[in-house]
């Protein structure tokens, strides 16, 4: 059985980079990343290739037009997308796959025979959320800016019906790791690779 995808979903700031990051760290060897491709510029510590392909406005449009992009979205005047080839490379080595893509590539990676789960992680409040990104420190004002405009209407979009399989919210980060944890554990049915490590929690 082919291995369902994770997609992680969220306003920006919500904490995706740091569940996800908590995961890999737990289970190397049962999740791989699907590395973006994105016209931003990297942040300092970005390695490209790892957090993000970094490309250009011309060659990701020539990719699209391709065909080679599974879902690709425009935030804060820069594009991202997911290529097919990213996926790829993450199921050919047998891990189950987790994104990390805006609205938009949800409802894009949805109507694909990927049959992903998808998780949205919630801040406590958008008031959190400002604070939040605003102590990450790697915005200016006006981008916090423009991600406050899109985190209402995502946060929105997300109580529709159908849309996400779980809402997170990531208030303490322990509380909400181990949710996501138990989530995935119960849900991702592929043979026995978290039975133990699931009768551990049971057993707590
Ligand atoms: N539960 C939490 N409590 C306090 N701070 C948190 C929590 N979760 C994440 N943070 C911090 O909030 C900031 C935003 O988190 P993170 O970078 O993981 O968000 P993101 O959703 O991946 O954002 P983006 O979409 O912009 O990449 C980071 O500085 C992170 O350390």
């Amino acid at each position: 059985m082919a291995l369902r995808p994770v997609v992680f979903s969220g306003p920006s700031g919500s904490g995706k980079s740091t569940l996800l990051g908590l995961l890999f760290k737990e289970f190397p060897n049962e999740f791989g990343f699907s590395v973006s491709h994105t016209t931003r510029q990297p942040r300092p510590g970005e390695v490209g290739g790892k957090h993000y392909h970094f490309t250009t406005v011309e060659e990701m449009e020539k990719e699209i037009h391709r065909g080679n992009f599974i879902e690709h979205a425009k935030f804060s005047n820069n594009m991202y997308g997911t290529s097919k080839q990213a996926v790829q490379d993450v199921l050919k080595n047998n891990k189950i796959c987790l994104l990390d893509i805006d609205e938009q590539g949800v409802k894009s990676i949805k109507k694909t025979d990927l049959d992903p789960l998808c998780v949205f992680i919630a801040p406590p409040s958008l008031e959190t959320l400002q604070n939040r990104l605003n102590e990450r420190g790697t915005e200016t004002a006006e981008s916090i800016e423009r991600r406050m405009a899109t985190a209402a209407s995502a946060l929105q979009y997300s109580k529709e019906k159908g849309v996400y399989d779980i809402i997170i919210v990531n208030d303490i980060l322990e509380a909400a790791y181990k949710k996501l944890k138990e989530f995935l554990l119960q849900v991702l049915h592929f043979g026995n690779r978290f039975d133990n490590h699931f009768k551990g929690i049971k057993n707590k």
